[in-house]
């Protein structure tokens, strides 16, 4: 099946692949993924044919169809996080009061479907929905300076301004049940009107599979939403939805324990970090 798609897609979309647009698009995207999926057990041969009929399709040029594939494919998993994410975080239905911290930041949960818990946080920070972007997305990889849960952050891919590809890895700290985690996501952020959706989800890398010693677990489809209290205002609310699955073997109890704990940690160095002078970031 695969060899067959990937040579028809060969075949109708390697002249225009930069011009693309629509459904096109998305079934670039989902070669992209399939490919992605392959490429984990050995590598892809494409079929040679292009080159009979006057492509350049040289290693270079064949090396580059894949990249834009996979590129493609990396924007729409990050895009799709985000439609899905936000689905659970609109739908009102079912929402519930987890905990009301001291600051009036407040956690809700959620079963969806399946079983699986989500929590919502609510709270209003004190910077601009642009400083949170800069500071969550932008600078993604200082986060464990000011974030001591995170141990690690690296940017594996960056494809334009709006999407990478990251790899996490918790600290190993007191107190932590659940123990050290690594997460591979695709991360996606969207700017609409006066909204700032920073969305996420686990996702695949060729060459980067699940380390030894580490459990690998999934974050997503998860979204934080930063939009200013009112209008020119330095304070945003931000709503976080943290869909996770920890992965291994432990009771849901602990883990549905240590989630709203882990975000409402965040929360606080997030805030934490807000404070800190210009000069000192
Ligand atoms: C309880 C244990 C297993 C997990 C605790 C750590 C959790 C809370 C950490 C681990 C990795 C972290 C994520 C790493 C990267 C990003 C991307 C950024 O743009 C928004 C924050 C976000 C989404 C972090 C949110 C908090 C996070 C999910």
């Amino acid at each position: 099946m695969l060899p067959a798609v990937v040579k028809l897609c060969c075949g109708i979309t390697y002249p225009h692949l930069r011009s693309m647009a629509g459904l096109q698009r998305t079934a670039i995207a989902a070669i992209g993924q399939e490919l992605a999926h392959v490429r984990q057990g050995g590598t892809i041969s494409l079929p040679d044919w292009p080159s009979h009929i006057g492509w350049p399709w040289n290693t270079d040029s064949r090396g580059e169809f894949l990249h834009q594939c996979f590129e493609l494919s990396y924007v729409q998993q990050g895009q799709e996080a985000l439609r899905k994410a936000l689905e659970i975080v609109e739908d009102k239905n079912g929402w519930k009061t987890e905990t009301i911290q001291e600051n009036g930041d407040v956690i809700y949960s959620k079963v969806l479907p399946g079983g699986r818990k989500v929590f919502r946080l609510e709270a209003v920070l004190e910077a601009s929905p642009e400083v949170l972007c800069d500071v969550l997305f932008v600078r993604v990889e200082e986060m464990c300076r000011w974030n001591p849960s995170i141990s690690h952050i690296k940017v594996l891919r960056s494809v334009g301004a709006e999407t990478m590809v990251t790899h996490e890895v918790t600290a190993e700290t007191a107190g932590n049940l659940i123990g050290q985690r690594d997460f591979l996501s695709v991360r996606h952020c969207c700017k609409q009107k006066s909204r700032i959706y920073l969305a996420g989800a686990a996702t695949h890398l060729e060459s980067f599979m699940p380390q030894r010693g580490f459990v690998r677990a999934e974050d997503g489809p998860t979204c934080i939403i930063l939009q200013a209290v009112d209008d020119g205002s330095r304070r945003s609310r931000f709503t976080w939805l943290l869909n996770m699955d920890v992965k291994g073997w432990l009771p849901k109890s602990i883990v549905n324990q240590a989630l709203p704990r882990a975000q409402a940690d965040f929360t606080k160095h997030l805030r934490r970090r807000l404070t800190v002078t210009p000069m000192q970031r």
